[in-house]
């Protein structure tokens, strides 16, 4: 709870923001102060929010390096985040990004699984499905702006979206790896996947844990549409232009109607999906496989 309330992204006004960033600089303001009209910005430890109530976008910046893992502290500033969108009747769509270079996220933070009890795994598996439902389920048009790698718990984020525009690098990957990682994606995300893919590509690419590059990604219907990557921020915009074009009331009700299977199960599954997470990765062999996954990435570098 202290947590929460330490990292609780605080909605502040545009205006008063720029002002106090001029006035700090001492100097003049470059930009008309009805530039920042409607602007809001709220910013935590790991994400940043830009909602342009004019145009009913809001921008999510990941911002935590060196590769956005997704720690307790990330989950809980993103459920905060997405809780204040979706009550924010001047948003309508949502844009996912990361500020870090060439990461769009490295997935879950493999250091809340290793060396923890079940009482963590507990709170850390309903955070990442929190993360995932709340996503899955928004009322808002989600496009992942993916603009860099997004292994694992990344490729959950874009999944999740209603569109995915990655750049177009052969150096970035993307993917569920979690089986070289020695656990198991859970069966919401393996839905979610065979609701992209289809059975028969999601078994493969769970199976063989594989990372797409960008282009692969594109070729099996992971991602929707490659774009220089300095474009991929600008066409998530104008991809947003076309969806806004149909009445929200319709697609939402189109969309939850899409998701509606998925999501029941989820719903009707989540306790025990938090049971089994909390019993699999605390298992001796578990942790041991996490360990060597952990020391190889640390190895890299050397
Ligand atoms: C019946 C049983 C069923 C029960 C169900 C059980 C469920 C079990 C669990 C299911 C979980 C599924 C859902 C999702 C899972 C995940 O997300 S697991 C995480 C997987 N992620 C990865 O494998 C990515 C690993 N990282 C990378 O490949 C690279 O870091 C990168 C993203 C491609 C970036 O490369 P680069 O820019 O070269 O950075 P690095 O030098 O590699 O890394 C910088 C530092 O960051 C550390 N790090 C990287 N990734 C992570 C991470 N995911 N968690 C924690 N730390 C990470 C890395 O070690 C470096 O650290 P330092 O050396 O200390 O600087």
């Amino acid at each position: 709870m202290a947590s929460v309330l330490r990292h609780s992204a605080k909605f502040t006004s545009g205006i008063s923001s720029s002002l106090a960033a001029c006035a700090r600089n001492g100097t003049a303001c470059a930009f008309p102060c009805h530039a920042f009209r409607h602007r809001n910005s709220s910013t935590s430890s790991k994400i940043r929010v830009d909602l342009d109530s004019s145009t009913g976008v809001a921008v999510m910046t990941l911002q935590g390096p060196p590769v956005n893992s997704m720690c307790m502290d990330f989950l809980t500033d993103f459920a905060i985040s997405m809780e204040k969108l979706e009550l924010d009747k001047n948003c309508r769509g949502l844009i996912l990004t990361s500020a870090v270079p060439k990461v769009f996220s490295a997935g879950l933070d493999i250091m809340e699984m290793y060396g923890k009890g079940p009482e963590h795994a507990t709170v850390f598996w309903r955070a990442v499905q929190e993360m995932w439902f709340k996503l899955y389920s928004s009322n808002m048009v989600t496009i992942a702006a993916v603009n860099g790698s997004s292994p694992a718990g990344g490729c959950l984020l874009a999944l999740s979206s209603d569109y995915r525009i990655m750049a177009d690098n052969p150096r970035y990957v993307i993917g569920l790896n979690e089986a070289q990682v020695g656990i198991v994606a859970p069966f919401w995300l393996k839905d979610n996947m065979v609701q992209t893919l289809g059975h028969r590509q999601t078994e493969k690419s769970l199976q063989l844990a594989q990372l797409y590059s960008a282009p692969d990604a594109l070729k099996i219907g992971l991602v929707d549409k490659l774009v220089p990557e300095e474009k991929v921020l600008s066409t998530a915009t104008e991809t947003m232009a076309k969806w806004f074009s149909i009445p929200d009331h319709s697609r939402q009700i189109t969309k939850s109607m899409m998701r509606k299977q998925t999501i029941d199960k989820f719903l009707s599954n989540r306790e025990t999906d938090i049971n089994n997470f909390a019993n699999f990765v605390t298992k001796d062999s578990i942790q041991k496989s996490l360990g060597t996954y952990l020391a190889k990435l640390k190895k890299k570098k050397a």
